[in-house]
């Protein structure tokens, strides 16, 4: 997909308009969310020293050596949270394809408090559990949670021009969302000396799984593709000063498949790129409150239609979809 094609939108353009101009901007959201679920969004607001700090802890932690990395691992496969190594896990098993694990390291964090009164074992054993934090580099915490933060806020926002798009009230999600259980994830491709194994991507052929996810892709890099409705699979070009979102399965059922949960990769880079192949990214997975049931919205009915699917629970349906990609353990 060229630059040119690949499209963006101006979210503060949106929170300024109002009237026709409004839904006239939400239309074109839909539009895009019907064809890929994939756009750029800029006039976003977030302090560029968020990104910075956040994006300079993220690369120190990745380039600190093995051993101490692995001081914050998850304790055991299945763990949602702190370091996961290289060839841990394989997104394309999400969807039942046996491949080769993905050539990615990250370290993923979950929610940053727990709701007043939240007692469902399952939650606080999976989403609420703690985020192993790494002993270093200094300020990686801090930087951490400013960006959590600054995502989860983007995050509600970028609902409300959801709710716009798809005809309904502008707060029809804010009850949905009061009590995210999102995650963060920093992701490390690290250079790729050696071919991969047959069939081994950076990242295999995956949908995400809750509502929506924000990604800030490495400015300047390639390498993440979408499925385009072509079936083919095009780049989603860099586009400076903005994230890429996507909507994730969630949505898509939520929206009676109105909008598409698009199957996305990340390739591996040239071989003769070499040492200068190593890529980051953030991808921050938003997710509606744990208990909040997804049942068809009703705007996304026509009259007489059913319903495609059966209501679920955010929670544990994240929590299937989560662990269907965990290497089992040897
Ligand atoms: O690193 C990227 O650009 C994409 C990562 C991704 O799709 C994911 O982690 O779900
Ligand atoms: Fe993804």
């Amino acid at each position: 997909m060229s630059a040119k094609s690949f499209p963006v939108f101006d979210l503060s353009r949106f929170e300024t308009a109002t009237g026709a101009d409004r839904e006239a901007l939400g239309a074109e959201v839909d539009r895009i969310c019907r064809e890929t679920g994939f756009l750029a969004i800029s006039g976003h607001g977030v302090p560029q020293e968020v990104i910075d700090r956040a994006w300079n802890a993220a690369h120190d932690f990745f380039d600190l050596p093995a051993q101490e990395k692995h001081e914050a691992r998850a304790p055991y496969a299945g763990y949602p949270y702190g370091y996961l190594g290289p060839e841990l896990e394989a997104l394309a098993k999400s969807r039942g394809e046996d491949t080769p694990p993905d050539l990615k390291e990250s370290f993923n964090g979950g929610p940053l408090s727990v709701p007043e009164g939240l007692n469902d074992e399952q939650a606080l054993a999976f989403c609420y559990a703690d985020t192993i934090w790494p002993t270093g580099p200094a300020g990686f915490r801090d930087a951490w949670t400013a960006y959590y933060r600054a995502m989860e806020d983007l995050a509600a926002r970028i609902m409300q021009v959801f709710a716009v798009a798809l005809h309904l009230p502008e707060d029809a999600f804010a009850a949905t969302i009061d009590k995210p259980i999102s995650a963060l994830r920093a992701l490390n491709y690290p250079e790729q000396a050696v071919p991969p194994k047959p069939g081994q991507l950076r990242a295999g052929a995956h949908t995400d799984y809750g509502s929506l996810t924000i990604l800030l892709p490495q400015a300047g890099s390639g390498g993440l593709q979408i499925l385009d409705p072509a079936g083919e699979w095009v780049d989603v070009p860099p586009v400076p000063g903005a994230f890429v979102i996507n909507i994730g399965d969630l949505m898509a059922r939520w929206t009676n498949d109105r909008w598409v949960s698009t199957l996305h990769r990340v390739v591996n880079p040239q071989l003769a790129a070499g040492a200068s192949s190593r890529r980051q990214s953030f991808a921050f997975f938003h997710q509606p409150n744990w208990h909040q049931e997804i049942a068809c919205l009703p705007t996304c009915l026509a009259p007489g239609e059913k319903p495609k699917y059966e209501p679920v629970l955010s929670g544990p349906y994240l929590m299937s979809k989560f662990q269907a990609t965990v290497k089992p353990a040897a």
